[in-house]
């Protein structure tokens, strides 16, 4: 088989491997890589960075996305060429309910399509949602690690900063279509902001692939606008969760 043409790899490189972990961030690939047995990079192109490693013998791939929907729908259809049919993203986020804390991690059932990406798979009546039993095996791993966790609604984004209703930004102005969107998706009970989530739950929906989103908790926008907390502990406690919850999907 030819080289997919981002990810630069061929599925004997991928030795098998059906599950994928994916994060945004492409320096979280490696810590990640570190949790698994027998670690390799396989590449580093772009925002890509890909390891393979082994989770009780199984191959799992780690592959980030960067941040936002197109160039998580690159990784997604080329590492399905590739064979993985299970996506885990593991990300950081802005909850935006009063009762979510900083440092509790967010398992996503579906998303609030505010990409652009997503529009490219399937028309916008159709839903951002998640794999049932992939997002079950991350609450499943939440319980069982005893991880503070809530489970619902994400309202994903491909802006950081007017998508997402800051102000505190270089203009101070959010345009207003976006002028009180995080109360309405407040009064709507969603439970947060993160950006990749609604292109690759509707991408995987659609193409009959399996995803879950669980992120950890960088702040509370109820409280402030840019986060401050320490990024490696919450990072630590979602990598935990998403490797436990890949161990359940593979043990199966
Ligand atoms: O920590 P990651 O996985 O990158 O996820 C979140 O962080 C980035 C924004 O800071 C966006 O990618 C958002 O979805
Ligand atoms: O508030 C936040 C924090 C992390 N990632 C986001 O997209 N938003």
């Amino acid at each position: 088989m030819e080289k997919v043409f981002h990810l630069g790899l061929t599925k004997a490189d991928l030795q098998g491997a059906s599950l994928a972990i994916v994060p945004g961030d492409p320096e979280r690939s490696k810590r990640i890589s570190e949790y698994l047995d027998s670690p390799v990079c396989l590449a580093q192109t772009r925002e890509f960075h890909i390891y393979l490693g082994f989770l009780n013998e199984s191959p799992v791939v780690i592959c980030s996305t960067g941040i936002g929907g197109p160039s998580t729908s690159i990784a997604v259809e080329e590492l399905a060429q590739l064979g993985i049919t299970t996506f885990l993203r593991i990300g950081t986020t802005g909850a935006i309910q009063p009762h979510i804390n900083e440092g509790d991690i967010l398992v996503s059932t579906a998303s609030v399509r505010l990409d652009g990406a997503s529009q490219h798979f399937a028309p916008i009546e159709f839903p951002a949602v998640s794999d049932f039993h992939t997002t079950s095996a991350m609450v499943q791993a939440c319980e069982s690690l005893g991880i503070t966790h809530h489970v619902g609604v994400t309202a994903s984004s491909d802006t950081f900063y007017p998508g997402q209703e800051r102000y505190d930004t270089y203009s101070g102005y959010v345009r207003k279509a976006y002028q009180g969107s995080c109360a309405e998706w407040q009064k709507l009970n969603v439970m947060n902001y993160e950006m990749e989530s609604a292109t690759l739950f509707t991408m995987c929906a659609a193409l009959g692939l399996k995803a879950a989103c669980l992120a950890g908790v960088l702040v509370n926008r109820t409280r402030q606008e840019i986060p401050n907390v320490d990024h490696q502990a919450v990072e630590k406690k979602a990598v935990t969760a998403v490797l436990k919850a890949a161990e359940l999907l593979l043990s199966k």
